[in-house]
């Protein structure tokens, strides 16, 4: 299968600090791959590098062989790749339902110019976007709690929510970063079920920045491992946890 994203060479550093040390990886089109690594071994500096959320100092990302390298978060969401993120602040004010009808781009209905010259387009376009978020908070598992704030969801309806998020819009490429956490095993297990759906049905790639490994073993093929801003090894996750290298990342010299 082709890669459907493409990091190569890319490196960075904060002040004097390299994070992301000449750092190439590829993300299999139609996987759920999975990014491992001990604390501050440059994971999340290398998602907000994908993610258009920190800019390079040098190297390469590609989108399907094009570049992206540094274009904007909101570009790239148009181009289909998109993350999770914590329902912000202002939204756990709005219902789940509402939060998940916020999130389509170019909604009509947000243009007041629209608004006032097209007001029956901005209705016909309202119930669609509507029609969708409900098949969405079924599909997730949050029917029951549709009209219920955001703020008021527990730590794991939130995640289900976040995730419902990316499917209001054409996602190709999901960056998941620490959705286990705080998540009880339950709602964990509705999480993985919805994501490897998601994969399967809808042919969503996933890359996944998670600590859980249970949540790794389960969900992840291949895993790539980071370490002081490098890739350390990648395979199934059988291979990963067998290998004497990773051992001694995670655990010490002696352990392996
Ligand atoms: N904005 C920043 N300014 C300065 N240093 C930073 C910044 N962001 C990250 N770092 C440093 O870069 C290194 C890698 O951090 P990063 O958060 O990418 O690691 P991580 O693998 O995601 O770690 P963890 O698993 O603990 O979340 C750390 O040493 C961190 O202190």
């Amino acid at each position: 299968m082709p890669s459907i994203i493409d990091v190569k060479h890319v490196n960075k550093a904060f002040g004097g600090l390299t994070v992301i040390d000449d750092c190439s990886i590829s993300v299999e089109r139609g996987s759920i791959t999975g990014l491992i690594g001990p604390n501050g071994a440059g994971k999340s500096t290398l998602f907000n590098i994908i993610a258009g959320a920190l800019p390079l100092d040098s190297g390469q990302v590609l989108l399907d062989g094009e570049d992206i390298t540094n274009l904007p978060a909101n570009q790239l969401f148009h181009k289909g790749l998109l993350r999770t993120f914590q329902i912000a602040h202002e939204f756990s004010q709005l219902t789940a339902l509402e939060n998940l009808m916020m999130v389509p781009p170019n909604q009509l209905g947000e243009s007041l110019f629209s608004t006032w010259f097209k007001p029956g387009q901005v209705r016909a376009r309202e119930t669609e976007v509507r029609q969708r978020a409900l098949e969405v908070i079924d599909f997730v598992g949050l029917n029951h709690v549709r009209n219920e704030l955001a703020g008021n969801l527990s730590g794991g309806q939130k995640k289900l929510l976040e995730l419902g998020r990316t499917m209001m819009t054409d996602a190709r490429v999901v960056l998941l970063d620490e959705i286990a956490a705080g998540v009880n095993r339950t709602l964990l297990g509705e999480l993985i079920t919805n994501i490897e759906r998601l994969n399967r049905e809808m042919g969503y790639t996933f890359l996944v920045i998670e600590h859980d490994m249970d949540m790794i073993a389960r969900l992840c093929d291949p895993v790539i491992v980071l370490a002081q801003g490098r890739v350390m090894v990648e395979g199934s996750i059988e291979e990963i946890q067998n290998n004497p290298e990773v051992i001694e990342a995670y655990f010490g010299a002696g352990a392996a």
